[in-house]
């Protein structure tokens, strides 16, 4: 209850230097930017303002307009909790209430960027992204023909090339589409990106810590770890705020840091994600303080990843490996395995059947990235943890999943059904004897103490 407490607003808070004019139009202003490219951008200065664009709801828009857009990034060590409120969100609206505002802020030459963090699946054609993107920038060219950079701040492999290729083939199918897209072609940047930091979804619990640190109430805090990455393509089409001077990496090539960070990070957090909540843990700090679980995650990273990766020169991958233990470790961040097992039949492919598939092209059956998928199978086939606990299945192919797996039937039976997903596991892997096989088997232990 925030009973009396006030609301936090420019009146009951002071922020220096908040920016005057949008330049940024983000789509997606989730946890996940409020806690990364909004701090560094406020960080980096130079009066880059941004406008938070939501697509389903306008739950965001409400708990940030009434504070003027301002937000508490709550953050946690294992042992020290500081609170600090960003000003670099200017504006805030929902797509589908204010179509002509979002139009206005996409013809607007003064706006440089359009960035985004809609998760893995906003990039599937029918989550109305892609149409919006392509909404905007044929106004763009239809008024200022100003060019723009699109920014992609979702883990996905190549996620620059993945929204230039959805954006033009979403133009081919418009009736003069060619046109656009040869606009398009000149006119606009896809640069890549690499972004690190776990922000947990924000609970109740953190707002009422905001509101005994701070003395307000903030309904859009956020909460993430101490450690931030983020490596950029520096391809932009129309500059950038200079995000080098506050700790961005720019570089010509993310590709080998979007892998290790992929491969390594992600895979793990999936990987402890499934093997969790199946064991009953709430937490990913739970799933890896469990000594089992955390020599999965170790000898999955050594023995499975590593052999797949071609490690950046100033890279430590040893120190890399143990560090994303460590921060998984933080117990302070509470970041839910059910969280984190969402989606799973959008990341499996981009997080763990590349280094499956790697590994299998060199002979190698990669039996601890196997179990990792095993566990998804398994999450999915069972759909409940090993004290009957029921467990989310929150994914867009949910109901094809579970016409799939046919119940918590025989594990040979929950493989070759999952596996003839073919949105997952293309046409290759489905027909990989040595796979199936050992799928099997890892399906069968991992399922025996839930059943
Ligand atoms: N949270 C993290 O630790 C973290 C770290 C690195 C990268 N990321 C990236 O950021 C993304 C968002 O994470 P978050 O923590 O902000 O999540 P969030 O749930 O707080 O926000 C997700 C945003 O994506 C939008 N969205 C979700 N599904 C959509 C769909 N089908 N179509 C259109 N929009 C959709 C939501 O409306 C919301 O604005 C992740 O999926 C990931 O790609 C997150
Ligand atoms: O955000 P998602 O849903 O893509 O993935 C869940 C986590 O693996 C992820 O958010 C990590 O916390 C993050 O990628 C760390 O930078």
């Amino acid at each position: 209850m925030s009973g009396t407490v006030p609301r936090l607003s420019p009146a009951t808070v002071e922020v220096p230097h908040r920016p005057d004019t949008v330049r940024i139009l983000h789509l997606g202003p989730g946890a996940f930017h409020r806690a990364h490219q909004a701090v560094f951008t406020e960080d980096a200065g130079g009066g880059w303002g941004i406008c938070g664009v939501t697509q389903r709801s306008p739950a965001v828009v409400d708990q940030l307009r009434p504070q003027d857009c301002l937000f508490t990034v709550v953050e946690r060590s294992r042992t020290t909790t500081s609170c600090r409120v960003v000003g670099t969100i200017r504006d805030v609206l929902f797509a589908r209430a204010e179509p002509e505002r979002l139009r206005a802020y996409f013809t607007d030459p003064k706006v440089r960027i359009v960035s985004l963090t809609v998760t893995e699946k906003g990039y599937r054609p029918d989550s109305g992204v892609i149409g919006q993107l392509v909404a905007g920038l044929e106004a763009r060219r239809a008024t200022s023909e100003a060019p723009i950079t699109v920014l992609s701040c979702d883990n996905l492999t190549g996620n620059g090339t993945v929204v230039r290729s959805r954006v033009l083939e979403a133009c081919a199918r418009l009736p003069h589409g060619d046109s656009l897209a040869s606009w398009i072609t000149d006119h606009v940047r896809f640069p890549g990106t690499m972004v690190d930091r776990i922000v947990p979804a924000t609970t109740d619990a953190d707002r009422a810590e905001v509101r005994s640190v701070l003395g307000v109430t903030d309904e859009a805090a956020v909460v993430g770890e101490p450690f931030r990455q983020w490596v950029i393509e520096d391809d932009f089409a129309a500059g950038r705020p200079a995000w080098e001077t506050v700790g961005a990496q720019l570089t010509d090539d993310v590709a080998p840091y979007e892998a290790v960070k992929l491969r390594v990070l992600n895979a793990t957090h999936s990987l402890l994600a499934y093997r969790g909540a199946l064991a009953g843990y709430d937490t990913i700090a739970e799933a890896v303080a469990d000594p089992v679980l955390a020599e999965e995650a170790a000898e999955f990273m050594e023995h499975d990843v590593l052999p797949t990766l071609v490690v950046p020169d100033d890279v430590d991958i040893a120190a890399y490996r143990r560090r994303v233990l460590e921060r998984f470790a933080n117990p302070a961040l509470r970041h839910r395995t059910t969280q984190v097992a969402m989606d799973g039949s959008q990341k499996l492919p981009l997080r763990l059947l590349g280094t499956v598939r790697d590994r299998l092209a060199v002979g190698e059956v990669p039996i601890r990235a196997v179990r990792a998928v095993a566990a998804w199978m398994v999450y999915v086939a069972v759909g409940r943890d090993r004290d009957g606990r029921p467990l989310p299945l929150d994914d867009p192919l949910a109901d094809r999943l579970r016409a799939a797996a046919g119940g918590a039937g025989q594990p040979h039976a929950i493989v070759d059904g999952l596996l003839s997903v073919r949105e997952v596991f293309g046409e290759d892997l489905p027909d990989h004897a040595a796979l199936r096989a050992a799928l099997v088997e890892a399906v069968a232990d991992i399922a025996a103490p839930v059943r």
